[in-house]
């Protein structure tokens, strides 16, 4: 796995490097070698043109020009200012080294003359902001990155795509959007997340020193993000001596008049991610529309209320069926009742692996008047529990369902409040969004995330099919359940992206990526035992 620190506690390791005798100086002069070496590897280099700001960003970007400079490159400096006007005095001494080579420098351009350089400019340097960038890009940067984005070039960031958060991943104003990222030190959440996404492309971490790894950990990771080999040991290796009861059996609890649809979409998730016995408890007005639907999944009709939703008579049957699972996931399509919250509570006493999805998480928030941090007695058990909540969902959990986490970190540290109450490794809670954080009370793991196409109503209702068809076939220690979850998310993801190579980015539906499930854990399988063959990126 690969650790991922938040941007204040990269300063911590840029501490540590020092007192181990590698000065800021030379650390900048190591990352401008290093982005230059990435420009020289992206090949077709008639005219790089380097954007530089006025912080240790731009002099990472002095750096590499004069490096491609030396190495016969054509390079031109974009700059603000003349190097002697630089204010920092790091930056201004390697501004002031690349002009005294001949490096070509352009100051303060007009906004013609940007576009004139970069119609035949082959790769752009983005040194304008880094970690130090706050707020929306003033003037010269806002008019600069839009010429960049428009401008057809390669582009590759320093550090961090100017106008983007390192941190939160988040772009007030427009943001560079580059083919290649080389960032320093080691991986910041903001570039796996959101708008970071869609901003870094590619991302190369340049270490910098043979110490960064170990003072990272030192400074507490955030979070790791998973490599496909972090996965080779969750789930039981393939056997012929099995039969369906043993490959795992899941009961889903949901549905209810209003929503027969998600039920159906998590059993039959949980089926097409191997579960060998997927049964469905529904209340009783829905189960003959939903037999009739499903051929292999047995549906059983549970007492319901007026209101189509599981009446308190439901509540002890649901637990008694659970108890003969491996795995339960309760909530998709179930609405919050009384009889719901009370299916919900009983379910959470059980000694079965248990994932609370949608509904199920809304009665939690229901239990709690929105507070389950405050009464971890109530998701205290012995069994592991995975709690999957969208932002929203999970901003109701935690008392900000006004205000539900914004960012990958946000999403984090809603989750971390609700496992560190619990205290124990039983708990998950797996933050969806368009980046996911599988949450333990040890590790955060980052899955790869999967295509927007997941972006897709009951894609969820799918995640939590997988999740507990996993946990059915699965036998790891709780401590691994964050990355069993993970892989979970990477199969999702890689469906998804099976279901939009079929049906179009925008056409794949839920269905279509319940289909792909199981092509996908063999892909992912196959890439696992053999690394460098290639494969979906
Ligand atoms: N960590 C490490 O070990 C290493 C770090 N290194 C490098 O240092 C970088 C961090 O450098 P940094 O701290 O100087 O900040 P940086 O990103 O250059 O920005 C500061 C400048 O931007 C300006 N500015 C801010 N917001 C703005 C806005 N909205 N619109 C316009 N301007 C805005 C801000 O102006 P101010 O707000 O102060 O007026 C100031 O002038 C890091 O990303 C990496 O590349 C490497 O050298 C090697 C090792
Ligand atoms: N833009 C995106 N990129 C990648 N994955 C996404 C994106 N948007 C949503 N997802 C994933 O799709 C799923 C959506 O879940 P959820 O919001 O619960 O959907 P629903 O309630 O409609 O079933 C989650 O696994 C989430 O991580
Ligand atoms: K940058």
């Amino acid at each position: 796995m690969q650790p991922v620190l938040n941007v204040e506690d990269v300063k911590r390791v840029e501490a540590g490097l020092t007192e181990v005798g590698v000065s800021i100086s030379e650390l900048m002069h190591r990352a401008g070698s290093a982005v230059a070496s990435e420009v020289i590897r992206m090949g077709d280099l008639g005219s790089v043109a380097v954007f530089c700001g006025l912080g240790n960003n731009g002099g990472d970007g002095w750096v590499a020009a004069e490096t491609l400079h030396g190495k016969g490159v054509a390079v031109t400096v974009v700059s603000p200012v003349d190097p002697d006007d630089i204010q920092g005095d790091l930056a201004r001494v390697v501004a002031k080294s690349a002009q005294a080579a001949g490096v070509s420098i352009v100051v303060a351009p007009p906004r013609d003359k940007v576009v004139e350089l970069l119609s035949g400019t082959d790769v752009v340097v983005d040194a304008m902001l880094g970690t130090g960038f706050h707020g929306t890009p003033r003037a010269p940067f806002d008019i600069w990155i839009a010429c960049i984005n428009a401008s057809g070039a390669r582009v590759l960031s320093v550090d961090v795509p100017s106008g983007l958060s390192a941190q939160t991943g988040l772009a007030d104003g427009e943001c560079v959007i580059a083919d290649t990222t080389v960032t320093m030190l080691v991986l910041k959440p903001g570039l796996l997340s959101d708008s970071g996404r869609d901003a870094c492309g590619a991302i190369i971490v340049a270490p910098l020193a043979e110490q960064t790894e170990r003072l990272t950990i030192e400074a507490d990771p955030v979070a790791w993000r998973a490599d496909l080999d972090d996965y080779v040991d969750v789930l039981e290796p393939a056997s012929n001596a099995v039969d369906k009861f043993s490959r795992g059996s899941v009961l889903v609890v949901g549905g209810s008049t209003r929503f027969v649809g998600a039920p159906m979409m998590a059993a039959m998730a949980a089926a097409r991610a191997g579960a060998g016995y997927v049964t469905l408890a529904v209340p009783e007005p829905v189960a003959p529309i939903i037999q009739a639907r499903m051929m292999e999944i047995p549906v059983l009709a549970l007492p319901a209320g007026r209101d189509g939703t599981f009446s308190s008579e439901a509540i002890q049957l649901v637990a008694e069926l659970a108890e003969k699972r491996t795995a339960t996931l309760v909530g998709p399509g179930m609405r919050v009742s009384s009889g719901t919250v009370g299916v919900v509570s009983r379910l959470l006493e059980t000694k079965v692996p248990l994932v609370v999805d949608a509904d199920g998480l809304n009665c939690i928030s229901r239990l709690t008047s929105n507070r389950a941090d405050e009464f971890p007695e109530l998701l205290r058990r012995a069994a592991p529990l995975v709690l999957t909540p969208h932002r929203r969902e999970l901003g109701r959990l935690v008392g900000l369902e006004d205000t539900p986490p914004a960012s990958l970190t946000a999403a984090m540290e809603a989750a971390r409040r609700i496992v560190w109450a619990d205290g124990g490794s039983e708990l998950t809670v797996v933050a969806k969004g368009s980046a996911t954080a599988c949450v333990g009370v040890d590790v955060a793991v980052l899955p790869k995330p999967g295509p927007a196409a997941l972006a897709t109503a009951g894609s969820g209702d799918v995640l939590g099919g997988v999740i507990a068809a996993f946990l059915a076939r699965s036998n790891v220690d709780n401590e691994d359940i964050p990355v069993l979850c993970s892989l979970a998310c990477e199969v999702h993801g890689y469906a998804g992206s099976i279901a939009a190579e079929r049906f179009g980015s925008r056409g794949a539906m839920a269905r279509d990526i319940i289909d792909a499930l199981g092509l996908a854990e063999d892909a992912l399988e196959e890439q696992m035992a053999f690394p460098d063959s290639g494969g979906a990126e």
